[in-house]
């Protein structure tokens, strides 16, 4: 399995991301990733599944420019990602929204991405209405970020980075402390969504069944499998042995008040 599923634009020239050995260890510890090769294509939805501490989150970092890859490299439609330079076609939901919203309300945290981007007062306002609209959380919008629940925080986010209209989106655990109404409208938000890719790192196995057309398994710091998320994820063996299950809904159902009678 080598990711180049069915739904891939791979007919297209240039590839989302195109990642070359890239290896990445912190500073006296064995290597988080190493010699990872692989692209990605408009049209997938690309779900990152693997144990505890296999790397998921590094490789999001690296991939964003927020940490420098030990060795290897990696193009973003075929310009090198750098560290700490500012990629507009790369939007990145984070774990933990704390450390991303600081506005005194919604709408200037959602307005705060197109306004460093130099867009005009008019273009940055109705960037923030369409944003907040595609989320279906106009009504939040003159909160203080601060006083909102865990799911209002992810969607304000997520608000916030579509408005800056990126490419590629990048979601880190996006279901966490997520109620089943916020994850399945979550759901659905991802499934319209129209940017050329995403990839989402997540212990929501289902999710990912729902939302992904290639999966990536990681451990060890290696690709183990990249490929269709049913083979992946239905070969209970394979997941059993990077510290995974098949997700339920893969399982054949079983009849517990017949199979006894059989
Ligand atoms: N700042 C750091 N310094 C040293 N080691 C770190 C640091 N951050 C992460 N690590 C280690 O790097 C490895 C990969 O961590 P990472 O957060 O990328 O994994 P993950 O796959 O996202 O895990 P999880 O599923 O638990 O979120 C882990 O072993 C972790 O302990």
């Amino acid at each position: 399995m080598n990711g180049n599923t069915e739904l891939s634009g791979e007919q297209s020239a240039v590839p989302v991301l195109d990642i070359a050995d890239l290896s990445f260890y912190y500073p006296g510890r064995p290597p988080v990733l190493e010699k990872i090769n692989l692209q990605v294509w408009p049209g997938q939805r690309v779900g990152i599944i693997g144990p505890n501490g296999a790397g998921k989150t590094t490789f999001f970092m690296l991939n964003c420019g927020v940490i420098k890859p030990s060795s290897g490299r990696i193009l973003l439609y075929d310009k090198p990602v750098k560290t700490g330079e500012f990629r507009p076609e790369l939007g990145m939901i984070f774990q933990n929204q704390d450390d991303q919203l600081f506005c005194p309300s919604v709408k200037d945290d959602v307005a705060f991405g197109p306004t460093n981007m130099g867009l005009s007062k008019r273009e940055v306002e109705a960037r923030v209405q369409e944003a907040l609209a595609t989320i279906g959380i106009e009504e939040l919008a003159e909160r203080p970020p601060h006083q909102l629940s865990g799911g209002e925080k992810r969607l304000v986010a997520l608000a916030g980075v579509l408005a800056m209209r990126p490419r590629l989106v990048i979601y880190d655990e996006p279901t966490s402390n997520l109620d089943l109404r916020y994850r399945r409208r979550l759901i659905n938000i991802l499934n319209a969504s129209t940017q050329d890719a995403m990839l989402i790192a997540s212990h929501d196995l289902e999710f990912i069944l729902e939302v992904c057309n290639r999966v990536i398994l990681l451990d060890n710091g290696s690709v183990i499998a990249d490929g269709n998320p049913w083979e992946i994820m239905g070969d209970a063996e394979l997941m059993h042995n990077h510290g995974l299950e098949k997700p339920h809904s893969l399982v054949p159902h079983v009849d517990k008040h017949h199979s006894w009678q059989i």
